[in-house]
This record gives C-alpha cells, structure tokens and sequence, in this order.
C-alpha cells in the first residue's frame, strides 16, 4: 500500500515528540505485513497513527486501527507500555495543568460473549463487597466519538495523559456551550458537533468532525463558519451525566441486550463509536478500581465493524440541488457486515482527482455498524475520468475549490428538480413528491411549485397517473397546505444556501417571515449567529426567491409563527467585556458570570487591555487590582457591579 503523508499529518507526528524523517515513516505505514514488525516497530506505527488522530488528520478508520493494528500488537507483546497508558493527546500551545481527576480510556469489547464476561466480573466483585446481585444495576450510554474534556467549573481541561491535561476554557470564551443549557462543572464528557449541522453546513468544507473539533481547541483562530457553527449550538459541550440513558439490572442488560443498544445507539444526533456501560454502584466502582489505562467497572461495546476490497465498475457524477456534482462510485456488489453494498459516495471530485478513483480502481471499503460505507483508502489508482459538462443539463462544469458545480441555476433539470424535492422533503407532512414522481411531472413542464400546487387529477391522469393515484396526490397537495407547519420548516424548505433549518428557527425567532425580505445584511449581523458571509449569502438568496415564495405563501399555508425571543434586543451588557475574580457574597462566581453572559456580555479569564470591568469579590490579592488599573481597567464590587447591572436593566418590563 502506498501511504503518502501530508504536512499536517507530518506536524502533528513532529509535535507529538516522534523523531523520524517522512520517507521512513511512509515505509513503515506502507508495509501492511504487520507480523514482520517487531513490537517495538509497531509501536512506533501505533504512535505515529495516534499523533496523526489526535490532531485532527487520521491516517486510517478507528476499525482498522482497532481491529488490525492494535490487535496485533496485542498479540505480539500484551504487555507493552502502548497498550497499558492512556494515549497521549498532543500538547496544544496551552498550559499543562494537573487533571481534578485522572481521565482514562476505556475497555473495549467486540462481541456479546465479552460483555457477558465483563459482567461476570461485576457479579464477582459484588459478591466480594458484599453488594446484593438485586442491586447489581448497568448505566448504558452512547459512546461519543468527540473530543474528551472535563469541567470543574473553573476550567476546561483535555484528558492529555490521563494525569495531566492542558487548560482550554477558551473553548467556552469561543462561545461554546455545555447542551441542553448545562451548569458548567459537571465533569467528564466531550466536545461534538451535530451530526446533522455537520452534513448540513460543513460537510462540503471538512472532511469529519474531528478535524473542527481539533481546531476549536487549538488556540489557533477558528473560521467564520466554526463560529457559526458554535453559535447555533451545533458544537457543544456534552457532560456524561446529563446523557439519555437506560439504567437497570444486569440480567435484562443482558437478556435484552440488543434492544438496549439499539435504543442508546440512537439516542442521540451526534457521531458516536459505540456504547458504554458501567456499573452505578458507588462502593462496587472504588472497589474494583482501575488499571492505569481504564475503569475495571467500565467498558465500551464496539459494533464490528469490516473491511472489504472492492472493484470500481465506474463513478458517475449526479448533480444536486446546489449544483454540486457528488461523484458516486458503482461497485462490484460485496457482502459487508451483513449488507450487500453496490455503490459509494466519494467525498467531493477533488479527492477523486487526488487519490484516483475510477473504473477499474481497486479500493477497500469499510462498514462499521450502522455508518453507511466509506471507501477507506485507494489500493490500485487508475486515472480517473472528471467530468467536463453537468450530467443532466449538459452544461460545461467549473472547479470551487474542491467541487465542481454545475453552473447552470436556471434551467438545469437535476437542480430544479432536487429543489423540489427539496421543499417537500422539507415541508415533510406528505410523502408522495419524491424524485420518481417530480422527474415525471417535470418532464411534461411541471417545473415550479407553482405548477405542482396547480395540478388537478384530470392533468394528472393525462400525464399517465392512474386515477387513484392522481387522486391521491392532489389530496396530499391539499394536506400539505392544511397540516400545521411551523414557520421556520416553512422558510428552510426553499433551500436557501446558509438558511437551513437551524438559521431559519433563529432567524424566525427576531423576525416575522414577513419581515425578513426586508432585513438589510447589516441588521442580520447584529442578530446572535449571523456572521458577515452567512448574513450577506441569505440577503441573497432571499432577494432571489422573493416573488416565488410570496406566490407560495399566497396560496394559503397552515403556519404556526414561532414565538419571538424573551431577550431579543435586553442585551443590557451588550459590548462588555467582564473578568470575575476572587469570591462573591451573592451566589457562585460561576452562576455571575454564566448570568453576565446571558445579558450579553463576554467574559474573559484574565485582564487584558480589551476588559471593560474587572468585578473583584472578597480576597483578592493587591496585585491583581493594580495590574488591573495600570491597564486602565475599571475595578467594581460586586456591590458597584449589581448596582450597574440595575441601572441599564428596565425595571419591570419584561423586555
Ligand atoms: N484512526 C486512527 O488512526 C486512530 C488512532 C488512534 C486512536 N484511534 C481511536 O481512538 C480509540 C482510543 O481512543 P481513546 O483513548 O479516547 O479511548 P476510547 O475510544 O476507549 O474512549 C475513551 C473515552 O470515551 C469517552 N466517552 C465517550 N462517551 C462516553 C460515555 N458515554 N461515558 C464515558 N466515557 C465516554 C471518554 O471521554 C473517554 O476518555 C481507539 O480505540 C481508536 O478507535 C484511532
Ligand atoms: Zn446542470
């Protein structure tokens, strides 16, 4: 296999403290004949692919790492130092601080016949302890496949090597939230991001989610669209605790172990790796203790995951709403974890370019649980076909970046009829305009909405539909108008670019959708989660879809207007930058400063020349107020600061 390394996956392998030059490193990672390695080799490969993941630039699948590269060394040398310690995190440009608690890794189990033995050292243990088996109860929860953090309240801290960790609480000065509104210090959890934000908003720029998240935490600048991201509270914090889970006893764990799984497996919209299960038990848990690597009362269930090497029969290009071409590869039909896989997507046409998938391409494909199938990596390059003109419209296509698009948006058939699709999808109350009915409607002139709500059954049935059926869809046209629908579903369905439904539910919570054509770009900036790119593309884009929808709305849909924001325009603290130090009478520094933030200040750890206040409670040194006045900052009490607070605050308006 050929591996070659980029810059940054050569950066992070350096950062990470590994001495080797790139062509040894290739060789090494080229060389798939893991049992002429010796132990110490595999380490060293095993290392390099650790410092490339962490940092956000993996060189392979997690199935592939695990299954093959980490069982091998397993079985060459079980007890190498590799696999006894936490893997290290690389050092970020951050200071390196003590962890409130050592964060571990996790025991890993594959099959059911492992939990089942897991669970019998439960059993074990409790018996030792002296716990009731009545009382012998497993927390299941998703395994997040995140970036691990934990919270103490004070700060934000990596899991580094497991005993020490870097401070990163700027992760929440950038705006991060814990989800679902969370108190800060609960603990251990990780930092994700939507899976459909992800797919939504910025799967066309990153390759995963583990590329942003790294980035988040890097003191490095984050992009315009990571910042919208974390202000759409799509990139959050998520503490453990507060995760749906299924708690109760270990027998009906394990009797109805799949439908456990199944149920927690889809508990959430984010990427997850697997489960976790862990006993609830206080004294249990002290008892059994843990090895330097892991809980021994915890333990994650992976799904199989496999591999397969496939043929590419060729890769065709479909043209999308937006005009994007998606290349989608057609395969040699393969059997993979239970499933017969026929064809992938590829990323984008510039990685087709890149890693020269074609007809007659040899690649492996990799299916774990229930992720749709990934082509992991390129065995056998060819030189693949691009194309020059959009599949459907014919029109000649241009690079962006690393797509190619059809230019076309007035008159190519796939774009217009993905958008309609698109609206339906969207609208999501009836289900009979999918693509086989809009292509067909399409191809005898039905090209707008306006069209399709236009439609009658006789229209319908000279178009080929049986009577039944063109009864039946009329009637839907009808439902969809008269089903309630909120208005921000309504608003997303035009498939605006940069005005998904996440957008339109904030947008709709300052302004009336009659309203919003006359926004200027400017006042959408000044709207919390609009930056200047996102806010000038929907003034766009919203100018050009203007007469279309009021013709639609026209047509008497069955709305529900979303309630307006409490605190739109009672930002009273709106421009200030606040930091809080020492200890306050009236509640817990934590809770002043999360209350700041909701008045619309930004609150900062340490005093620069940009802090407005510094609020100083009791025992704070000398040093810190003169530091502060000599970078002529203001210094309040905490009287002087609730006192200010009251004077912008109207008094008993609830505005
Ligand atoms: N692709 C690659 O090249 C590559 C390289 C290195 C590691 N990896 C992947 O990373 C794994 C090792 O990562 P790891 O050291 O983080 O160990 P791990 O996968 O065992 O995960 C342990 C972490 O799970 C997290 N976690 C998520 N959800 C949780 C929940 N509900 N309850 C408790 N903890 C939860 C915790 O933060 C904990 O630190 C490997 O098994 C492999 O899959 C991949
Ligand atoms: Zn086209």
């Amino acid at each position: 296999m050929e591996v070659a390394l980029n810059k940054a996956q050569m950066t992070a392998i350096k950062a990470a403290g590994i001495i080797i030059d790139k062509k040894e490193a290739q060789k090494l990672l080229g060389n798939e004949e893991l049992w002429a390695f010796s132990s110490e080799d595999l380490a060293l490969i095993l290392r390099l692919l650790n410092a490339t993941y962490r940092a956000g630039v993996p060189i392979m699948s997690d199935a592939k790492y695990d299954l093959v590269y980490v069982r091998e060394l397993e079985s060459q040398d079980p007890g190498n130092e590799f696999l006894e310690s936490v893997e290290p995190e690389p050092i970020l440009d951050s200071k390196t601080v003590k962890l409130p608690v050592r964060m571990l890794s996790t025991e890993k189990a594959y099959s059911y016949e492992e939990i089942e033995k897991w669970v019998s050292r439960l059993v074990k243990a409790a018996g030792e302890v002296g716990l009731a088996l009545s009382e012998l109860n497993v927390r299941v929860t998703p395994k997040l496949d995140g970036y691990a953090a934990y919270d103490d309240g004070e700060r934000l801290y990596t899991r580094g090597d497991g005993v020490k960790g870097q401070d990163i609480s700027r992760v929440f000065e950038r705006g991060v939230k814990v989800v679902k509104n969370g108190n800060r210090g609960s603990g251990a959890g990780e930092i994700v991001i939507k899976k459909s934000y992800f797919d939504e908003h910025l799967s066309d720029f990153y390759e995963n989610s583990r590329n942003i998240q790294a980035s988040i935490i890097a003191e490095k600048n984050v992009d315009e669209k990571i910042t919208e991201a974390i202000a759409n509270e799509a990139c959050v914090f998520y503490p453990f605790t507060l995760l749906d889970d299924w708690v109760g006893h270990y027998d009906v764990f394990l009797n109805d172990f799949k439908k456990v799984i199944d149920r927690v497996w889809n508990s959430v919209d984010y990427e997850i790796d697997g489960i976790i299960a862990e006993a609830t038990d206080d004294v249990l848990k002290d008892y059994m203790g843990s090895t330097r690597k892991h809980h021994r009362w915890q333990i994650a269930y992976k799904v199989n995951a496999e591999i397969a090497t496939v043929r590419v029969l060729e890769v065709i290009p479909q043209t999308s709403r937006t005009g994007r071409l998606t290349p989608v590869a057609i395969l040699n039909p393969t059997k993979l974890s239970g499933a017969t896989i026929s064809r992938a997507t590829v990323h984008h046409y510039g990685m087709v370019k890149s890693t020269g998938v074609g007809k007659g391409a040899l690649v492996e494909l990799v299916r774990s649980g229930l992720v749709i199938p990934k082509i992991e990596r390129v065995i056998e390059r060819v030189e693949p076909e691009i194309p020059a003109e959009c599949p459907s419209c014919k029109s000649h296509v241009v690079w962006d970046g690393d797509n190619l698009f059809c230019p076309n948006t007035t008159e190519c058939s796939a774009q217009a009829e993905n958008t309609l699709i698109h609206f339906f999808k969207t609208l999501g109350n009836v289900d009979g305009f999918g693509p086989k009915v809009i292509s067909k409607i399409y191809g005898f002139g039905i090209k707008s909405l306006h069209d399709i709500y236009g439609l009658d059954v006789s229209r319908l049935v000279e178009y080929g539909f049986g009577e039944k059926t063109a009864e039946n869809l009329v009637d839907q046209l009808r439902a969809s108008r008269s089903i309630e629908i909120d208005d921000w579903r309504f608003l997303a369905a035009f498939g605006i670019p940069r005005l998904g439904e996440g957008n339109c539910e904030k947008l709709l919570q300052y302004h009336d959708l009659t309203e919003i054509f006359d926004l200027t770009v400017s006042a959408m900036t000044e709207l919390d989660g609009f930056a200047l790119i996102s806010a000038t593309s929907i003034f766009e884009g919203l100018k050009s879809i203007r007469n279309q929808f009021w013709q639609i709305y026209g047509l008497g849909f069955n709305i529900k207007v979303t309630t307006r924001s409490k605190d739109a325009g009672s930002a009273v603290l709106d421009g200030d930058v606040l930091v809080f130090t020492g200890s306050m009478e009236m509640g817990k520094r934590t809770d002043m400063e999360a209350q700041a933030k909701t008045l619309g200040a930004k609150v900062a750890k340490s005093v620069s020349g940009n802090t407005t206040y510094l609020i100083a409670g009791e025992n704070v040194g000398e040093n810190k107020i003169y530091d502060a006045k000599k970078k002529g900052v203001k210094v309040l009490s905490e009287l002087e600061y609730l006192t200010y607070i009251a004077s912008k605050k109207p008094l008993f308006g609830d505005n």
